[in-house]
């Protein structure tokens, strides 16, 4: 089955009406508690309730209180919930029993953090959504048959949409194959087809193993290091990111590796404050290495489990920047050899192609394991994603998705495709997915 079949069908299945159990029969009422887990205790109902009404603050005035959210960050390696499941009442249970076994109550708490989690992709895509929509509405509008025409169209269509160059030309050359195959003719089958193309991508060159954030075996200390140009979003990813990992019981270290800026220094110290996570920092023009090297130093010394770096901002031509960037890494990997595990560019999504030229050459000069792709929700450009994936082959790790703390997610093309295309792709709207690739990421 390919990617876009299992986004159809994940998307499109309708669990809850084929099991014998209440929902609330299906979720305990109690609050869920484990030993392993350091996120508050709340009932399953008061998580669906609190990311419905999604009251989180913006990122922007966070304050400690922020326990009514619960993002897939926030689930720990162990599940949310009690190992035990509730026992189902009596009266409940009929002969149609063995049903009840195949939705235990841990899936079912899971389905409903996934829908929330599904949400904050279809908010934070819209924008994109609309431009794809409009762009693909406006195609057909004064469509007549399929021809050389229509694909040079589709191929400006999809440069337009920011899904890079190259990108468009293979699916423009896919989809005339794929067409004349297929003998599609009516607007509807060929705009599925241009969906499907572009999913397929997706699934493409093991998309779904490398999107993963590598962590240290547990009891050792992971460094990411987070690089990128003026204003991308590194520090407030950073604080977003140290809160999520916080809540999810790491002892987590920052290092104000921006020295550049005596602003960004402070707005280190601010998200230390809000997250409750201590940040080694040094007067403004200090050597940021030097900053570095202290970090690394205590995290050893203190047992901290991640330390965070955040570098100046920097363009990725500057020759001397980028040596000091190297300065900074070869620190971090004398004093923990098999660290930074992660060098993660962040990326500003709304500076479209831009973001691809800077992706393209910091990758020329530093050894990036992965994107960060941030404020897609204020873009329209979310064809992005597709170019640096396809053109760069440099996973998408974690996307930004909007201001509230928890609006930072890790990167799940199933979500990210379905969030773009849901007004074409045929189902019934998100339900649960068999997703979990988001509570393994914190080991
Ligand atoms: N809407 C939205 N805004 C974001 C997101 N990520 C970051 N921002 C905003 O982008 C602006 C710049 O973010 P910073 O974190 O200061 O950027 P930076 O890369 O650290 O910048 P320098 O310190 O200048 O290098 C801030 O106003 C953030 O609130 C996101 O995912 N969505």
């Amino acid at each position: 089955m390919g990617l876009f079949d299992r986004i159809k069908k994940a998307f499109s299945a309708e669990p809850e009406k084929e099991t014998p159990v209440e929902q609330d029969q299906a979720i305990p009422e109690t609050p869920v508690e484990s030993d392993a887990t350091p996120v508050e205790s709340q009932t399953p109902a008061e998580t669906a309730a609190a990311e419905k009404t999604e009251t989180d603050e913006p990122a922007s005035l966070a304050t400690e209180d922020d326990s009514e959210t619960v993002s897939p960050l926030d689930t720990p390696t162990a599940a949310p919930v009690n190992s035990e499941p509730e026992p189902v009442e009596a009266s409940a249970v009929t002969e149609e029993s063995d049903a009840i076994e195949e939705v235990p109550e841990t899936e079912a708490v899971t389905g409903d953090m996934q829908a929330a989690e599904t949400k904050k992709y279809d908010d934070g895509l819209e924008k994109s959504r609309l431009t794809f929509g409009q762009r693909l509405n406006a195609l057909f509008a004064n469509f007549r048959s399929v021809d050389e025409a229509f694909f040079d169209d589709v191929e400006e269509m999809l440069i337009e949409a920011d899904v890079g160059y190259e990108t468009a030309m293979k699916i423009a050359d896919e989809l005339r194959d794929e067409v004349k195959l297929r003998n599609v003719k009516k607007p509807e089958a060929v705009s599925q087809a241009i969906v499907e193309k572009l999913v397929d991508l997706y699934g493409q060159e093991g998309q779904a193993e490398d999107n993963q954030l590598h962590f240290a075996p547990q009891g050792e200390l992971t460094v990411f290091l987070f690089v990128g140009v003026n204003g991308a979003g590194k520090t407030t990813s950073i604080g977003k990111f140290a809160h999520q990992l916080e809540k999810a019981g790491k002892k987590v270290l920052l290092a104000a590796g921006d020295t550049f800026r005596a602003g960004a220094i402070e707005q280190l110290q601010e998200w230390g404050r809000r997250d409750n996570v201590p940040v080694v920092a040094s007067a403004a023009g200090s050597d940021p290495a030097s900053v570095v090297y202290d970090a690394v130093k205590r995290a050893k010394e203190e047992q901290f489990d991640i330390l965070l770096v955040d570098t100046a901002g920097r363009l990725q031509n500057n020759v001397n920047l980028m040596k000091e960037l190297e300065k900074v890494k070869r620190i971090i990997t004398r004093e923990v050899p098999a660290a930074p595990q992660e060098v993660l560019l962040v990326l500003d999504a709304t500076t479209g192609q831009n973001a691809l030229v800077q992706a393209k050459q910091f990758k020329q000069t530093t050894d990036v394991t992965g994107i960060v792709l941030t404020k897609l929700d204020g873009s329209a450009k979310g064809g992005i994603v597709l170019a640096v994936r396809t053109e760069l082959h440099l996973p998408v790790k974690m996307v930004g998705l909007g201001e509230q703390m928890n609006d930072l997610q890790l990167f799940d093309p199933n979500r990210f495709v379905y969030g773009l295309f849901k007004d074409i792709i045929v189902g019934d709207g998100p339900q649960k997915t068999a997703d979990t690739d988001v509570s393994q990421a914190i080991k």
